[in-house]
């Protein structure tokens, strides 16, 4: 893996992600396209160091597929050499690189086309904001394969689809389509043909330009608060807000808008 600078396409020497930076904005592309970005244990040891060695300066985190599909899931070929201490190790090494994408400091969007299935659909969990092409579907066939989840979607897809969806998918091996998907809150944006990279991209910008630290208190705090009890999440809004409008990156954006230097806040004509 390596990370290249402004508009270069630079496949590392593993090959297996191609990353590539445009101002503060990264784009990570899963590259096993013959493979169907099968997600092999390479691949997801690279994921974890691009999340871990983030450039201080990156402001939000693109992560796609190279070709027709986002994923097709775990390597089914590097499954049937684990035991069962095999097994739970490789499962906790998908959690803790899974916990650095939905634990980074900064925003991370999975830009979604074709196959989004089993681990694939676990690691798009894992991001903050999905954008699905038409041709996105998702589904979870575990239960055809003999296996369960192992990368975190038992506890990240049901807060986002609510568990009586995940058991349909497990359990009938339901495929779901790109509008299903975003009518269950699991996509936030469906978009034409060919152009979920574009509009993840187009997201990413506006994003890294927000002020850092409430990027960081939307995906550290948001998600704590939104599970606390009311009297505790109240008291850590006030605390966050606290901090945040302290900063002084707050008082110039403020500042800016207070004196016509700054857009409004309009509807799109
Ligand atoms: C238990 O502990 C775990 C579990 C997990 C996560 C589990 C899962 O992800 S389960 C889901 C596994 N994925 C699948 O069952 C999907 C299998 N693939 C397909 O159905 C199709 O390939 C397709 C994705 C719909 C694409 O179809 P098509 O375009 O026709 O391409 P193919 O000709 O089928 O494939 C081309 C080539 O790729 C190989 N391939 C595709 N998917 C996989 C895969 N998932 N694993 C390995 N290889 C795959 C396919 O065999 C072809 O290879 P050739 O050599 O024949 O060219 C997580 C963590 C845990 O601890």
């Amino acid at each position: 893996m390596t990370q290249g600078n402004a508009d270069t396409a630079d496949a590392g020497a593993s090959g297996l992600l191609r990353i590539e930076r445009a101002d503060r904005v990264l784009t990570v592309g899963l590259n096993r396209p013959a493979k169907r970005n099968a997600l092999n244990d390479g691949i997801i040891l690279e994921i974890g160091e691009c999340f871990a060695s983030l450039p201080e300066d990156i402001g939000a985190v693109v992560i796609h597929g190279i070709g027709d599909h986002f994923s097709s899931g775990l390597d089914l070929s590097e499954l049937t050499e684990h035991d069962a201490t095999g097994g739970l190790l490789h499962s906790q090494m998908w959690h803790r690189v899974f916990d650095r994408i939905q634990y980074s400091r900064v925003p991370v969007i999975a830009a979604l086309r074709g196959a989004v299935i089993g681990g694939g659909l676990e690691l798009a969990c894992a991001a903050h904001i999905r954008v699905a092409e038409p041709s996105t579907y998702f589904a979870l066939p575990e239960g055809q394969r003999g296996i369960f989840v192992g990368g975190g979607g038992s506890v990240r897809l049901p807060r986002l689809i609510g568990v009586a969806r995940m058991m349909d998918m497990m359990l009938t091996g339901r495929v779901y389509s790109a509008t299903e998907g975003a009518s269950y809150g699991f996509a936030q944006y469906v978009t034409e043909a060919g152009n979920g990279l574009g509009k993840a991209l187009e997201l990413a910008t506006k994003i890294a330009s927000n002020a850092p630290l409430t990027n960081f208190a939307v995906l550290q705090a948001l998600p704590m608060i939104a599970e606390a009890n009311p009297q505790t999440g109240l008291l850590m809004e006030s605390l966050m807000a606290t901090v945040a409008q302290s900063d002084k990156e707050a008082k110039r954006r403020i500042r800016e808008f207070l004196e016509h230097k700054t857009a409004k806040v309009k509807p799109k004509s």
